[in-house]
Order: structure tokens, then sequence, then C-alpha cells
């Protein structure tokens, strides 16, 4: 079971530390690990946020764990050189088209939570955002109008096919669970909503057992802070994932909290071949000074277990390592707490 192991910038090393400690304390047999370069610090070592090394190391594991990039720094270099496209070329050259961010209340957590506790504590829902198109991978450019003004623009477009494969992972991952799929577009304005509502009614004709509802991106934001309990899954695409699944972090009570995992069609000889990462990114404001919350990390680290190494009963071990330790007042100040990074990962891997 080989692991790519991709830490990145800002706080991405530190919370991928801790997430390597809990994967160590679980002694799992046939583990390697490979580290590779991602990010601002890529950049800064090889000239490129994501080396040709670093994306050979990645095709050549059975899994992905990534930190998070991101530096003020490369804010102005040039699109193709930011740290974000190591995470977006990772993305689009594995294939990684279907993005998990499950959201679930946590016991004890509900107080800390911006909604109300009675509210928060219903939350039980996944997003599966789909992860490599839109107008995230559109033509995109700098121009002029004929008058002589700045203009930029990024095309937003889905095929059918790639709406449709997201939309049967939303399927099937409803039989699983509640059995509810909420699409989430903007078909009264966007033409590419109204091509995704139309494959995804295609699709929800396959699963006559899954309840399907369409559901405007703006009337969602408005519904995940009203009634979050009310969703199971969110289908949705890039854009409106990659906002919806911040939200829903602080429904649940903290972006340090959620974890995803981005999935493909490739299989390995132990699971699906897949990358995983926390929502969160590199938080250059807290940054080396040890105070990140590692749980999303942790918890992506489990998706890892389940997802790509067929391993429910230690993803499952982790996942309540990480509820016993907020159970027992653990808090980074994510959580208005003080317990730091390292002390985070040290009580995780106590409960294991
Ligand atoms: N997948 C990724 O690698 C990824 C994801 C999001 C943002 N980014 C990048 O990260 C950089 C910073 O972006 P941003 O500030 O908009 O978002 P961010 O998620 O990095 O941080 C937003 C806020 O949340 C806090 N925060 C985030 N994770 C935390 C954690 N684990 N523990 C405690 N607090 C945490 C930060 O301190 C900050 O105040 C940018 O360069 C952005 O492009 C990368
Ligand atoms: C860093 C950025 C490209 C990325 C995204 O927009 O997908 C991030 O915000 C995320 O949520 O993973
Ligand atoms: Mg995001």
């Amino acid at each position: 079971m080989k692991i790519a192991v991709l830490p990145g910038d800002g706080i991405g090393p530190e919370v991928t530390r801790e997430a390597l400690r809990v994967l160590d304390a679980l002694s799992l047999p046939g583990l390697t690990l490979f580290e590779g370069d991602v990010g601002g610090v890529a950049y800064r070592r090889h000239g490129h946020p994501l080396p040709d090394e670093t994306l050979a190391m990645a095709r050549q594991a059975d899994a992905v764990l990534f930190g998070a990039v991101g530096d003020p720094s490369c804010d102005t270099l040039e699109a193709h050189l930011r740290p974000e496209q190591a995470v977006l070329g990772l993305r689009k050259d594995l294939d990684l088209f279907a993005n998990l961010r499950p959201a679930k209340a946590f016991e004890g957590l509900e107080d800390l939570s911006a909604l109300r506790p009675e509210i928060a504590g219903a939350i039980d829902l996944v997003i599966v955002r789909e992860l490599t198109g839109d107008v995230y991978f559109g033509e995109k450019a700098r121009g002029q109008t004929e008058d002589g003004r700045r203009e930029g623009w990024d095309r937003m477009a889905y095929a059918e096919d790639e709406v449709r494969r997201i939309a049967h992972t939303a399927f099937r991952a409803a039989g699983t669970r509640r059995g509810k799929v909420t699409s989430v577009d903007k078909a009264n304005v966007l033409e590419t909503s109204r091509l995704w509502r139309e494959v995804v009614e295609e699709v929800a004709a396959e699963y006559p057992d899954i309840s399907l509802e369409h559901m405007y991106v703006d009337n969602a934001a408005m519904q995940l802070v009203r009634d979050p309990g009310a969703f199971d899954v969110v289908l949705t695409g890039n854009l409106f994932g990659d906002i919806l699944s911040d939200q829903a972090s602080m429904c649940v009570g903290s972006i340090g909290l959620l974890a995803s995992a981005s999935l493909g069609e490739r299989q390995t000889e132990y699971g699906t071949f897949g990358l995983y990462e926390p929502i969160h990114g590199s938080a250059p404001d807290i940054a080396g000074k040890g105070i990140a919350n590692p749980m999303a990390t942790i918890l992506s680290a489990a998706m890892m277990l389940r997802h790509s190494f067929g391993r429910e009963d230690d993803a499952a071990r982790i996942e309540r390592a990480v509820a016993a330790a907020l159970a027992d007042g653990l808090r980074g100040g994510d959580l208005g707490g003080s317990d730091n990074c390292e002390a985070i990962g040290t009580a995780v891997c106590q409960r294991l």
C-alpha cells in the first residue's frame, strides 16, 4: 500500500504530520510512504508547483495524502505557476472527478456551531462535488473590450458525460444513506445548469428508490443554515461545491474538522485510487505557530483507509478517536480552545 504524502504549504506540513502519526499508531502492515513537494514550496525548489517527479509519485501510488497549498508570496505569479495549480493539476491529471465532503455533527460540539445547537446537532450530509470540470477548467483569459477596458473571463461548461458520472456517484451514495439527493444548480440563469438538471433527471430514472430534489444554489446556501438536517446527499458542480462545503464546515463547528476524498474510477489491488485532503487551505495567518487543528486531515486519512485500502474498521477507529477527543473537550484555536496541533494529534492517537 503506497501512499504519496504531499504536505504542501503553510499549515499543510503541520496537519499532515499529525495524520501520519495517527496512521503510524495503527501499525498497518505493508504501508510505504513517499514524500513529494507541491505548491509554493515546490515552486521555490523546482520552479513549478507540481513538479514532474511529484506527479509521477502520485500516479504510482495507491493513494495520495495531501495537506494544503497556497502562499501569499506567490499570489502575483503567472496563473500556471500559482501553488493552487498543484491541487488542480493533480485532480485533473488523475481524473479525480468525484469529491466527497462529509459534514456530520459531533456530539458535544453543537454549542460551537455557528448555528443554534438543536439545528447543528441534526447535520449528517455529504457534499458530492464534481471536481474536474466547470468554470475551474474552462478557457480563461484576460483581454480588452473594444473601447479599451480591461476584461477577464472564465468559461463555465459541463458536458453531459461529466454530469452523468458524478450524478451516479451521488445516487449510489444516497443508496447507502437516507436515500435523498438534492441537486444544487443555478438553472434559472445558467445554461450549464439547465443541462446539469436535464442529465441528473435522466440518471435519477435509474434509481427509483432514491428521491431527488433540485435546488437553486442561493436557496441551498440559505437552507444549509436554516435546516441542514434536511440534507442527505448534496450533488453539485465544482464551484458551488467549493463554496457550500466551507459553509457546511461552520455549521458543524469549524473548517478544521471537514475531510475530503477525491475519487476517480481507477481501481488498485486495494481499493479505489484517491486523493485525500482537508477542505481547508494553507491558513497563512496561523502557519508555523503549531496551532492548526489537524482533525480534518486525520479524518481525511480515515477516508483514505476506507476508500483506497478497504480498511473500514481502521477508518472507523480513527473517526471514533477524533469524536472521543472532541467529546473529552479537546479544542483547537478554531474551536475557541488552546490545544495545539501536536496535542490534538497525540489525543487522537491515545484514543484509537
Ligand atoms: N486544497 C487546498 O490546498 C486549499 C484549499 C483552500 C484554500 N487554499 C489556499 O490556501 C490559502 C489560504 O486561503 P484562505 O485563507 O482563503 O482559506 P484557509 O482555509 O486556508 O483559511 C481560512 C481561515 O480558516 C482558518 N483555518 C483553516 N484551516 C484551519 C485549521 N486546520 N485549524 C485552524 N484554523 C484553520 C485560517 O486560519 C483562516 O483564518 C490560499 O492560497 C488558498 O488558495 C488551498
Ligand atoms: C485551492 C483551491 C483550488 C481549492 C478549490 O477551489 O477547489 C480549495 O478551495 C478546495 O476547496 O479544495
Ligand atoms: Mg475550498
